[in-house]
């Protein structure tokens, strides 16, 4: 785990270019800003190749998309691939809706991403895994979560990151687990999107796109934890301005001095 990353991601202030949906974008804009690097967004597929071409990496997100953003959203997967620029994914609710599952399984034949962030239930449905998933929400579900992301990590050939209480991440092969977090992530809309966003923006910053999912599941979740621990009975909307707030001011011996992985 290398939260140093952190500091080398605001030196270096990489552009992030995001397919967001309708609903969180102004989060994960402002989340990314926040952090250190530089987001911008689009859904015009004919500015997809410049996008891309200005982007330190690509953040697809599948929550609310419509036919003619599905042509746009293979347009810049792929041209993210070809411009070998990392390309992190969102399955947003393709465990709950069947049309969902069919629309990510047809992008994930078009492109190829270097890695995946989902909740339990999207992670599970991509690995073929049964699991009652609840709208956006992971929903229930008994299996074994470092299995099943290891399975969707195997079958897609990718980086896989299961978020949730715990955070697995896998390569397929290795696996590590983030502790921190707090559950006010969970009365936030967004976090999933915000935390999807922040791992493209380590993946602009090292080529080991392993390395670069850890430790944004790291920071986000302990920075999470850092506001958490600093007010007690926090609500929902003062939760995401300090978040926003010690997403720009947290330091490296911060999060090193409450990380908890194994
Ligand atoms: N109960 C919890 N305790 C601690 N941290 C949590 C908890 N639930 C989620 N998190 C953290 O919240 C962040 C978002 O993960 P989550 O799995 O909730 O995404 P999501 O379901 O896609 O969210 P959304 O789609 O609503 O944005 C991660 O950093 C995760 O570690
Ligand atoms: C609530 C909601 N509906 C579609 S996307 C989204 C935001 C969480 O990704
Ligand atoms: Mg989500």
């Amino acid at each position: 785990m290398k939260v140093a990353l952190l500091d080398e991601l605001r030196a270096q202030n990489p552009i992030v270019f995001n397919v967001s949906n309708f609903v969180t974008v102004q989060d994960v804009a402002n989340g990314i800003n926040a952090i250190g690097a530089s987001p911008i967004m689009s859904e015009e597929v004919a500015e997809a190749d410049e996008m891309v071409g200005l982007a330190g990496a690509v953040c697809l997100n599948l929550g609310a998309v419509t036919a003619t953003q599905v042509t746009q959203i293979r347009a810049v997967g792929q041209s993210a691939n070809r411009q070998h620029r990392p390309l992190v994914i969102d399955p947003v609710a393709v465990g709950a809706v069947k049309y969902r599952m069919q629309m990510a399984t047809g992008l994930l034949n078009d492109f190829h991403p270097d890695v995946i962030r989902g909740n339990a239930g999207e992670i599970a449905a991509l690995a073929g895994v049964d699991w009652q998933a609840k709208g956006i929400d992971a929903g229930e579900g008994t299996g074994d979560r470092t299995a099943i992301a290891k399975a969707c990590a195997q079958k897609l050939k990718c980086v896989v990151i299961l978020s949730g209480p715990t955070d697995v991440i896998t390569d397929g092969e290795r696996a590590v687990k983030v502790l921190n977090g707090t559950k006010l992530f969970q009365i936030h809309v967004g976090s999933g999107d915000m935390l999807s966003s922040i791992v493209a923006a380590f993946c602009a910053v090292t080529d080991d796109y392993f390395e670069a999912a850890q430790t944004a599941c790291l920071v986000f979740a302990a920075i999470g934890q850092l506001v958490a621990e600093a007010t007690p009975n926090l609500g929902a909307g003062t939760f995401i301005m300090k978040l926003l707030d010690k997403l720009q001011t947290a330091t490296v011996a911060e999060i090193e001095g409450i990380a908890a992985f194994e």
